[in-house]
């Protein structure tokens, strides 16, 4: 294990934590459309950490400060952010243990690193726009205010994904085909295609497919001449089901998509020789087409999720037995399919404390139990553990998340 230790020494790493924000409120740190390049001053010193944000406009003034020495356990940070190659890293795990807040500060740290970055969420519960506390809903790119190179957000509605895909896939597959071909005779086709259970399978879909759908979109942006410019992608997954079930899902709808598209052809050459008798012009170029593309983005999903070179999927847990056993099954899973796991965030570790109250004393002692289960798990102890910890103060808005980046990514 690349970390420190996961006894209690563990815990000397912090002090007790303070920090202030000079009576602003965090979701007043900055505001829209206003100039945002920040004085950035990280200062350490051996038991007190600061970190001040200065803003040009609004005159604004946001100290956080706190008396947490910084942790002993180093992320790695600098081989995440060597290089200007693309890379994507998707962070994921147990619903609520602090995945947002961790991709999300991520992604302000290398946007202040130099790097044009990409944060997206495929959470079908955003919770972005509450992180960044800015109005980041509508399917599109927005930037964010505050860091020094461009950062932008993207928060995928789902269902309206879902809804475009099954516009797609309905015009190819759906009843209008399944009429036409019982008109021209052609019923056996149509219930192959039937068979398909297409439209079943988006009435009722499976958890993983609006991520896949989600992701395919991301692709679809990116490959934009406009949005070729991101040097970093940060994903904020669903929560650990889903994210397992997304990894096969790809292959799944490859083949769907692969059967619709092989039963198209077989209908057009069908068809073609009636439409000339009965002198029907050729088919526009159909969504087909645009199907085509979907399952060539689903294979792209696919492979980005296995390529070492440029993806990494960083897994975040807490320290309580279950949330452990949990990412454990996530990491098997994760390299059974083949998907580079190296990193593991254990968040929201309690801070040192001189006097510990019962509750916390006894918290403290889970703690410490859960941790060192990690040195002993077959799959997790082999990660570099990244501890982070638990802060008293609502990790939210541009400055808190600089804060919080700066402790966890070193
Ligand atoms: N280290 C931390 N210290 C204090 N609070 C934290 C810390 N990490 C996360 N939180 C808080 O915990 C809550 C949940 O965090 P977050 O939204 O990042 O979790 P999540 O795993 O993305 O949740 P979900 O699965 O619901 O999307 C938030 O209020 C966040 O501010």
């Amino acid at each position: 294990m690349a970390s420190t230790s996961a006894s209690a020494t563990s815990f000397k790493s912090f002090e007790t934590m303070a920090i202030s924000n000079n009576n602003y409120g965090y979701s007043h740190s900055l505001r829209p459309n206003t100039n945002h390049f920040l004085k950035f001053k990280p200062s350490f010193s051996s038991n007190f950490l600061s970190l001040s944000v200065t803003t040009k406009l609004p005159r604004r003034k946001f100290q956080v400060k706190s008396i947490a020495a910084p942790t002993e356990s180093i992320s790695g940070f600098e081989e995440m952010v060597t290089g200007t190659q693309r890379k994507y890293y998707m962070l994921g795990g147990k619903g609520g243990v602090g995945k947002t807040s961790c991709a999300v500060s991520l992604a302000v740290k290398f946007a202040n690193n130099g790097h044009p970055t990409l944060v997206v969420s495929t959470d079908p519960a955003h919770s972005l726009s509450d992180s960044f506390a800015q109005d980041l809903t509508g399917g599109t790119l927005v930037a964010v205010e505050g860091p020094v190179s461009p950062l932008f957000a993207l928060e995928i509605n789902p269902e309206k994904a879902r809804e475009e895909f099954r516009n797609v896939s309905q015009s190819n597959g759906g009843t209008g085909v399944k009429d036409f071909m019982d008109g021209m005779g052609l019923g056996l086709i149509a219930d192959q295609l039937g068979e398909l259970k297409l439209g079943e399978l988006l009435d009722t879909p499976p958890p993983g497919l609006d991520e896949a759908i989600a992701i395919s979109k991301v692709i679809q942006f990116l490959e934009s001449q406009e949005y070729n410019m991101f040097t970093r992608i940060v994903f904020d997954t669903a929560p650990t089901g889903h994210t397992l079930r997304l990894l096969s899902l790809p292959d799944f709808l490859d083949a769907s998509i692969g059967k619709i598209l092989k039963l198209k052809q077989k209908i057009s050459s069908a068809t073609s020789a009636i439409k000339s008798v009965f002198g029907q012009g050729e088919n526009k170029p159909d969504a087909t087409d645009k199907l085509e593309k979907l399952r060539e983005r689903m294979i792209k999903v696919r492979e980005l999720f296995r390529d070492t070179s440029s993806t990494e999927f960083v897994i975040v847990t807490i320290p309580t037995v279950m949330a452990i056993s949990e990412s454990s099954r996530l990491c098997a899973s994760l390299k059974k399919e083949s998907v580079p796991v190296k990193r593991l965030v254990v968040n929201q570790i309690l801070p040192q404390s001189a006097s510990d109250c019962k509750f916390c004393a006894m918290k403290r002692k889970d703690q410490t139990r859960a941790l060192s289960t990690i040195e002993n798990d077959p799959e997790l102890s082999e990660l570099t553990m990244i501890q982070a910890p638990l802060v008293d103060v609502e990790i939210r808005g541009v400055p808190a998340l600089q804060f919080l980046g700066d402790i966890v990514w070193k």
